[in-house]
């Protein structure tokens, strides 16, 4: 069975990509001056939303787009300064 703690590591690992930056694609889309980082992440996620509707249209590959939803949401929230325990409260909070 797979693992939920992925969504932890993943984000452990973006801190880590934005507080200590190497080569890589999440560092390089956090660091980005030319055009406001803020601007490109946003922009990935709302490409991504859109293949997440085409992919649920046509009964394809809607998980993988998904995930790739997810991930960049998950950017967006640590470029943002978000702590990960403020997202797992909100959907606690919720939960009735
Ligand atoms: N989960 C992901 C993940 N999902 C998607 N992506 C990247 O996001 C980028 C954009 O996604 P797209 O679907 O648009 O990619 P594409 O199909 O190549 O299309 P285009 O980029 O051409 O538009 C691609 O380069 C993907 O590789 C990811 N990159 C990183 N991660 C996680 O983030 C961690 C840190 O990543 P690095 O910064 O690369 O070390 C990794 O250890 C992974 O756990």
């Amino acid at each position: 069975m797979a693992n939920e703690q992925i969504i932890r590591e993943v984000w452990e690992v973006l801190e880590s990509r934005r507080d200590n930056p190497i080569d890589s694609y999440t560092s390089k889309i956090m660091q980005d001056s030319d055009k406001k980082a803020e601007d490109k992440i946003l922009e990935k996620v709302a490409e991504e939303a859109g293949e997440v509707l085409i992919a649920s249209k046509n009964d394809e590959n809607l998980v993988y787009e998904s995930v790739d939803l997810i991930f960049h949401t998950l950017l967006l929230l640590v470029y943002k300064g978000v702590e990960i325990d403020e997202l797992f409260e909100e959907f606690e909070r919720r939960r009735k």
